[in-house]
């Protein structure tokens, strides 16, 4: 059968579904976060900004009215914890970020706090946090888009051990540094309490996190949820053009080095390379065929940002810097695209006789989900579908993410497992996910805290 996804179909006994906390409470504080803007008109809500650390308050309010015991470390990340029946368990974290990027819904990275501390509150509410098998630890990463830093993670790759010291030096477009905004906001970070941020892997048994899927596959198969069997690996790179700026009157075509129709052609040569890789990458020991296959299918190449100097209609540039995006599901077939990319990219520059300077600012591998986890998430969706709808035939989608995660960042400190939600649009705010698919959500969290 298909999820209507509207008023859900005649019920099992209702009152081990409780739509007022799973949904309707849900609901009302998704709007209530999406509200929490550092602009207006639109949602933004970047690392450490005015707006996150209103929005760090209210989750932590939130996390106390689950029962949880609440903290924020020093790179803005929110915690709620119980302990359980065995406070020395390893821990099960339930993450997502609360970060958003420009002009963004208001389901990316909130759905997955949200769902998470209404599940963690139904068990609070009947009287069952305590019995828990093992701690449980919600965590709201405070930096998962990168927006403003470029590099992404910087919260859950600290809890992860993986963020470098170095990180802390890197500025914004501004040119205020990580370490510049932590002090803005008074927090004081030296080396030592910065690695005192890691968790230690002894004491995590696993991560989850709950996301909209950002994509067309669970609309298409008409079903609320799914489990993610794989993150794609992403890079991302910072190309600046310096060509020689002049009058638009007065040079001569022949004479210019000019950087715009430079940038112009380099990023129609990106997209024509990632439309038909198989035309540009030889199998000169950069590439496999398998892996120029997988190429084909999976992938996917932006340019989000552009901006030139001094941006005078009447003056040639003298200088664009654009940003390219690049994901792929097999890591060495992306590191054979940005390879073949800059060498054509510095042809072009040559013959055009501008300068091209290629910086990479961010790497995340591709991650694949841990089969026991995500066959627990499967289970636990089912029995809450189940629940929702009565019977239902068909099995819990799996499917991959184009879009990187925190799952990515944890996926170096512990197993890691994702759960979808159906929602295609996304970095929009047309982002959209239906109320009851916010209730299958939170359900299937908490039927996977009841059999933990
Ligand atoms: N780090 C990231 O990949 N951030 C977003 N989720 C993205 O997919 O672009
Ligand atoms: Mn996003
Ligand atoms: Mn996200």
């Amino acid at each position: 059968s298909t999820f209507s996804g509207n008023e859900a179909g005649d019920f099992g006994n209702r009152d081990d579904l409780f739509p007022e906390i799973l949904r309707d409470e849900a609901v009302a504080r998704l709007y209530e976060l999406g509200q929490v803007s550092d602009a207006s008109g639109y949602l933004e809500r970047t690392f450490l900004s005015p707006a996150s650390m209103r929005a760090i308050k209210l989750i932590s309010r939130w996390m106390e009215d689950a029962g949880l015991r609440t903290w924020v470390d020093q790179m803005g990340n929110v915690h709620g914890r119980v302990e359980g029946a065995n406070a020395n368990a390893e821990a099960l974290l339930i993450g997502s970020h609360l970060d958003t990027v420009i002009d963004a819904g208001i389901f990316d990275g909130s759905l997955g706090i949200i769902s998470a501390i209404s599940a963690v509150k139904v068990m609070h509410k009947k009287g069952k946090l305590e019995k828990l098998s093992r701690p449980v630890e919600v965590i709201a990463f405070s930096d998962e888009e990168g927006v403003r830093f470029q590099t992404t993670f910087l919260g859950s790759a600290a809890v992860a051990g993986t963020l470098p010291v170095k990180a802390l030096k890197i500025s914004d477009k501004r040119g205020a540094t990580v370490e510049d905004v932590l002090k803005e906001n008074s927090i004081e970070m030296t080396e030592e309490t910065f690695s005192k941020l890691k968790y230690d892997p002894r004491s995590v048994w696993g991560y989850i996190e709950v996301h909209m899927e950002q994509g067309p596959v669970l609309e298409q198969a008409g079903y609320p949820l799914g489990v993610v069997k794989g993150i794609a690996g992403q890079t991302r790179l910072k190309v600046t053009v310096r060509g020689s700026q002049g009058h638009a009157g007065t040079v001569p075509m022949s004479l210019r080095q000019d950087p715009m129709a430079a940038a112009a052609e380099l990023i129609v040569l990106l997209e024509s390379l990632c439309k038909n890789p198989e035309q540009y990458l030889s199998y000169d020991g950069h590439c496999s065929d398998l892996s120029v296959k997988s190429l084909s299918t999976s992938l996917v190449c932006t340019v989000g940002e552009i901006s030139t100097w001094p941006s005078a209609s009447n003056v040639i540039a003298g200088q664009v810097t654009y940003t390219i995006d690049v994901r792929a599901i097999d890591d060495t077939g992306r590191e054979a695209v940005i390879y073949e990319l800059s060498n054509r990219m510095h042809q072009i520059c040559d013959r055009r006789s501008v300068s091209c300077d290629i910086e990479r600012k961010h790497d995340a591998g591709g991650v694949i989900s841990d089969p026991h986890l995500s066959s627990q998430l499967k289970s636990a969706a089912y029995s809450a579908l189940k629940k929702m709808e009565g019977d239902i035939q068909d099995e819990v989608p799996t499917l991959m993410s184009g879009a990187g995660h925190d799952a990515m960042a944890m996926s170096h400190l512990t197993k890691v497992g994702m759960l979808f939600v159906r929602g295609s649009i996304s970095h929009s705010p047309q982002e959209h996910v239906l109320d009851d698919d916010v209730w299958a959500a939170g359900l299937a969290i908490l039927t996977f805290l009841e059999t933990l």
